[in-house]
């Protein structure tokens, strides 16, 4: 067969391609269903005609056969639409999971460019209206396709003036659907981007609901809501209209027709060139035809939306951020990484951001880094963590460039903990256990003990099956980090990148955590991003940024004993300890 997949007509003929055989025995249903269905009117025909000789034995006969080709329409429209409306449910359930594999498998500049509630618009709705289009919209079409040459055979056969004159109305119809068609795909557009913008803002408003209230936003996020609803509801208010101009267009040319029909026909039985039985049939014919037609308008609107929806969704598809390599078993070397970045870089069109940057790391070093708001810190573990491709420079791994092939491996021995912990709405266990299902109970209390959150997992009402609510709700922002730290060290990274991770933390527990950290970080490269000192104190080596530049590099006496923003932080931090000390 042709590649069908570059046609405007047959869009949608990749997403059915796989499933043609499927698809080619609906298509027999369809073809079954639809000849028996135009034949009725042809027994009927006969039937009528039977009687008009006064032919009892005939028409009874012939009144069978029309129920039998009821019958058979019956089983073949049953046949039709479980393989037809089955087939788009498929559809829809590939489309989505390739959508969702997609959308897991793209890097992180992929997400810092999306918009959540928009990808969710196009995973909902626009999914949907391919699958409409997919399934009922596919099975009108091929139904129309099926009873048109059926019937205007045996229309023909029976009288070829008054097939002509009967179906010439038709041919506006045509017209008419595609002039609608244009108009409704122009609106369908805007309509579908109404609602990703509707879909975006009210996930945003509901994520932040505590800054809302918080802030006393409800109003004006409520009045910004209701003009985005407006436009949605303004932008459906026309589709509908434009939709509903198919019903009175298709009934009215079906009326026009069944007037020439009652006219001409009429004059041609009056004639004697046509008996009553032909007409009986030829009204038979046109109900036939009519439904189909009518069906034809609804089904082009549901090709015109869906080709919208998937022209959105193949703008998601088109990404251009490269795929993350896929998963893989991988076995780590047991010691601790080694890294290194050569001239990294990366800026963002503001002009801030990293770099240019030279660091090394040997396995086993630990490194603090400090610097004031917005130095680089978080864009410098982003970039250890492989998170982040650098737009000039590199990263090396144990010698070796970070690049598709050892990406797997470096991610399967990090340890990563952001400065926002994520947790999944699920127990607190398999929050814990995420990075290493097979973690033993034993492990899971031994690495409690290490964050200090042993006790309060006691006093939970159901320990470690905690349910910890959407996004670890049920938790306090110390608790979180500290559940984020753990699930960390369970995996026992050879590499553990730690973002300001207990920065929630009180000041005494930080101090009990990082002492057990110490004892517990056997084989591990350790890089932490920090604004307290006494944190940045435990590790070998701190590094000062600013401006995403390196500043000073050195130990933490070193650095106390040299003027520059480790030292003045280090008074300054040592002189609020005091304080509070004093005061208590
Ligand atoms: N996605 C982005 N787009 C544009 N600018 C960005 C982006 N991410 C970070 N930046 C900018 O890069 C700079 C460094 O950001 P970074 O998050 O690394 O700072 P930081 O040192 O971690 O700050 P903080 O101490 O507040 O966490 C900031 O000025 C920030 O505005």
């Amino acid at each position: 067969m042709a590649d069908l997949s570059e046609s405007k007509l047959f869009w949608w003929w990749p997403l059915m391609a796989r499933h043609r055989r499927t698809l080619y025995w609906g298509l027999v249903a369809t073809v079954w269903c639809s000849v028996a269905a135009s034949v009725v009117p042809y027994w009927s025909g006969r039937a009528v005609h039977a009687l008009e000789r006064q032919d009892w034995h005939g028409s009874r006969v012939f009144l069978g056969w029309m129920l039998a080709f009821t019958a058979a329409a019956g089983i073949g429209r049953y046949l039709m639409r479980n393989t037809l409306i089955g087939l788009s449910r498929d559809v829809e359930r590939e489309q989505r999971e390739s959508l969702y594999d997609f959308l897991l498998s793209r890097p992180f500049s992929f997400y810092e460019r999306q918009r959540v509630g928009d990808l969710m618009s196009r995973v909902g709705d626009d999914v949907g209206t391919v699958r409409m289009a997919t399934g009922p919209g596919l099975m009108s079409f091929l139904q129309v396709l099926s009873i048109l040459p059926v019937t205007l055979g045996l229309m023909f056969n029976t009288s070829w003036r008054l097939t002509v004159a009967v179906m010439l109305p038709f041919s506006f119809l045509a017209l008419g659907f595609y002039i609608i068609g244009k108009w409704s795909h122009m609106v369908q557009q805007k309509l579908q981007l109404a609602f990703s913008a509707l879909s975006t803002y009210s996930h945003e408003t509901i994520s932040g609901e505590r800054v809302v209230q918080a802030f006393g936003l409800e109003e004006a996020r409520v009045a910004q809501f209701a003009t985005l609803s407006y436009r949605h509801a303004s932008l459906s208010m026309k589709q509908s209209v434009i939709f509903s101009a198919y019903a009175p267009l298709s009934a009215f040319i079906s009326g026009v027709s069944a007037l020439v029909l009652v006219a001409y026909g009429g004059s041609l039985v009056v004639k004697g060139t046509l008996n009553l039985g032909d007409l009986t049939a030829f009204t038979g014919f046109l109900v036939a035809l009519a439904w189909p037609m009518m069906s034809l308008g609804w089904s082009a609107n549901l090709f015109q939306r869906a080709k919208a929806g998937q022209e959105r969704l193949d703008q998601v598809f088109r990404s251009p951020e490269a795929p993350l390599p896929s998963a893989e078993a991988i076995t780590l070397p047991e010691v601790p990484a080694a890294l290194a970045l050569e001239g990294v870089n990366h800026r963002f069109e503001t002009g801030r951001g990293l770099g240019p940057l030279d660091l090394a790391l040997a396995p086993g070093d630990s490194l603090a880094v400090v610097g004031g708001i917005g130095s680089g810190k978080t864009l410098l573990l982003q970039t250890l963590a492989g998170l982040r491709e650098p737009q000039a420079g590199r990263m090396l791994v144990d010698g070796e460039p970070l690049s598709d092939a050892t990406l797997r491996r470096h991610w399967a021995g990090l340890g990563w903990v952001p400065q926002e912990a994520f947790l999944f709405s699920d127990t607190l266990r398999m929050n814990l256990a995420m990075g290493r299902p097979e973690a033993t109970e034993e492990e899971i209390w031994e690495i409690a003990r290490v964050v200090a959150m042993d006790e309060l997992i006691h006093r939970l009402p159901d320990g470690l099956d905690t349910v910890v609510g959407e996004r670890g709700v049920a938790l306090s922002g110390g608790e979180r980090q500290r559940t984020a730290l753990a699930r960390a060290l369970l995996r026992r990274p050879r590499l553990l990148l730690l973002d300001d991770a207990l920065s929630a933390v009180d000041a005494e527990t930080e101090s009990r955590i990082l002492e057990n950290l110490r004892t517990f970080l056997g084989k591990s490269t350790l890089v932490l991003a920090t604004h307290r000192v006494f944190v940045a104190e435990t590790c070998a080596r701190v590094l000062v940024l600013e401006e995403g530049r390196m500043i000073q590099l050195d130990t933490p006496e070193a650095l106390a004993a040299q003027p520059g923003l480790f030292a003045r932080l280090k008074r300054l931090q040592s002189l609020e300890r005091e304080l509070v000390k004093g005061a208590g």
